[in-house]
């Protein structure tokens, strides 16, 4: 038995195996995984391996030693199979050969560049149908409706985005209908989701989750999508290589959950927090107005229906930028894992080095690491919507720490090979939404002195974080000629 049990070699970073056997420290890390990587690093510095059910895992936190592992020009460190098991587990997906790849192509082409502003026209579109409704607004509009700003957020996103990806049909007030169910699904399954991935669901919600799948791989079907118009070049670009490579008609409509799971995911929860820090700070708020007016001019409607819109004024928008970036930072927690293929001499900044077993995960964590590191970020836990501007209005790229410049200062999009191919795409939609906002409705918090609510700690480490509690809010469609 001593044979299995683990121990630190020289040459290794600290172990913490915890008290639990194979468990290690999977539950605290389950709980609020902020916290207890907090606590490891005040325990053992900037590397430290931990045991999580079964698993090592070397974190890493300095990010001025984080270029190694992220180029890793050796290829040692494999991001593909770590995340393959957690697809096939969360979406039932088993992806082919040459997915990753295609996934990347498709998006350098439809997602950024030329093709991204195909796109944006749909969205343009389709948040007018979702905001504004099939025959446009109702003389209702314009009196105060209240709602939660969260959900209010998330299904404005999720429609609007649904809807510019995955297709219309010839009946647009029956795909709003549609779409609206289809968010109350994906809720559903979003919030289930975090201890879903933990293997935590009590018998009842492991049955919910299965139907839930079940319903996904339905309504998102290859055969459904035969009768739609109007999908984006994007999906259609990677379902014709998928056709190409004769995988399972299933898994096509499984990849197609794959893809609305990423897509939809973060981008809604994000301008929840966007618009909440504005309403917070009337400062940026202003700021963020007095830029739209400048560019975008008066708002009006086109044909009383659409928001009419100069989309190529999204590239003249330095404030808005900022506030995109400093909300990223401040809600964005991706965490990165690469499988060690063999064994690896971790090669820090410092000079120091550390072996690391074949076989361990080494991992980042970049929201403790770098978002809230006071020395990159002075008063990390504070919204600063001009933080990533410079005095003279440009976009500012430099920050420090311990002095020396630092290429990562933030990570919401991951980095290296795992880098979300949608975040051109995901900065224009959020970016389109909150000048939509600005420009086009009056809004305010009902309780103007509500705090910012907590961040809800089970979610950590899964992309874009979510608050514990609901804001309410009011809005209205400003009166327009
Ligand atoms: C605020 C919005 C978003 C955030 C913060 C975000 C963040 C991320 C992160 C951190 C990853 C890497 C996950 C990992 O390392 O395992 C990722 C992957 C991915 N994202 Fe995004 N994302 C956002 C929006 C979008 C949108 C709008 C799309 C598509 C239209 C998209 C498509 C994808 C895809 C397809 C992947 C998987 C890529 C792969 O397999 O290599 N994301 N995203």
């Amino acid at each position: 038995l001593s044979m299995m049990v683990r121990h630190r070699r020289p040459q290794e970073p600290p172990l913490d195996k915890g008290f639990m056997p194979w468990l290690g420290h999977a539950m605290t890390f389950r709980k609020n995984m902020f916290e207890f990587l907090k606590g490891m690093m005040a325990k053992h510095g900037d590397v430290f391996t931990v045991q999580l059910g079964g698993q090592y895992f070397t974190f890493v936190m300095d990010p001025l030693s984080f270029g190694p592992i992220i180029k890793d020009t050796k290829k040692t460190l494999d991001f593909i199979k770590y995340a393959q098991e957690l697809v096939l587990k969360v979406f039932r997906y088993k992806p082919t050969d040459g997915v990753h790849q295609i996934i990347h192509s498709a998006s350098t082409k439809h997602l950024m560049g030329q093709g991204l502003e195909n796109l944006n026209k749909a969205v343009l579109d389709s948040l007018s149908l979702v905001m504004l409704g099939p025959k446009g607004p109702s003389p209702s509009a314009s009196s105060w409706h209240e709602a939660h700003l969260f959900h209010f957020c998330y299904s404005v996103l999720f429609k609007a985005g649904y809807l510019s990806l995955f297709g219309y049909t010839k009946d647009k007030a029956q795909d709003l209908q549609d779409a609206e169910e289809l968010f109350t699904k994906f809720r559903r399954f979003d919030l289930l989701f975090p201890r879903f991935v933990y293997s935590l669901l009590g018998p009842r919600e492991w049955i919910e989750v299965g139907q839930l799948q079940h319903l996904f791989h339905q309504r998102l079907s290859v055969e459904q999508n035969l009768e739609k118009d109007g999908i984006s070049n994007w999906l259609g670009h990677m379902l014709q290589f998928l056709r190409e490579q004769k995988t399972d008609v299933c898994m096509q409509d499984r990849f197609n959950f794959v893809m609305l799971w990423a897509s939809q995911g973060n981008t809604g929860p994000t301008c929840f927090w966007a618009l909440l820090f504005l309403l917070k700070d009337q400062k940026a708020m202003k700021a963020v107005k007095e830029e739209a007016a400048r560019v975008l001019g008066e708002a009006r409607l086109e044909d009383k229906m659409s928001f009419a819109f100069t989309l190529s004024a999204l590239k003249c928008t330095p404030v808005l930028d900022s506030v995109m970036e400093e909300t990223l930072r401040l809600s964005a927690s991706p965490t990165l894992v690469r499988v060690v293929q063999k064994d690896y001499v971790l090669k820090m900044a410092s000079g120091q080095e550390y072996q690391i077993r074949c076989g361990d995960k080494i991992a980042l964590f970049p929201y403790l690491s770098v978002h809230m590191d006071p020395d990159i970020h002075p008063e990390p836990t504070t919204f600063k919507y001009n933080r990533f501007l410079n005095p003279d209005g440009t976009r500012k790229v430099d920050f420090y720490k311990s002095g020396k410049k630092i290429h990562y200062y933030t990570m919401p999009w991951g980095s290296g090979v795992s880098i979300c191919p949608g975040r051109f795409f995901a900065l224009s939609e959020m970016k389109i939404f909150v000048l939509i906002m600005v420009m086009y409705f009056d809004f305010e918090l009902v309780d103007p002195d509500v705090p910012v609510p907590p961040i809800d700690p089970r979610r950590w480490g899964f992309g874009t974080s979510q608050p514990s509690h609901e804001v309410r809010f009011r809005y209205r469609l400003k009166p327009m000629q």
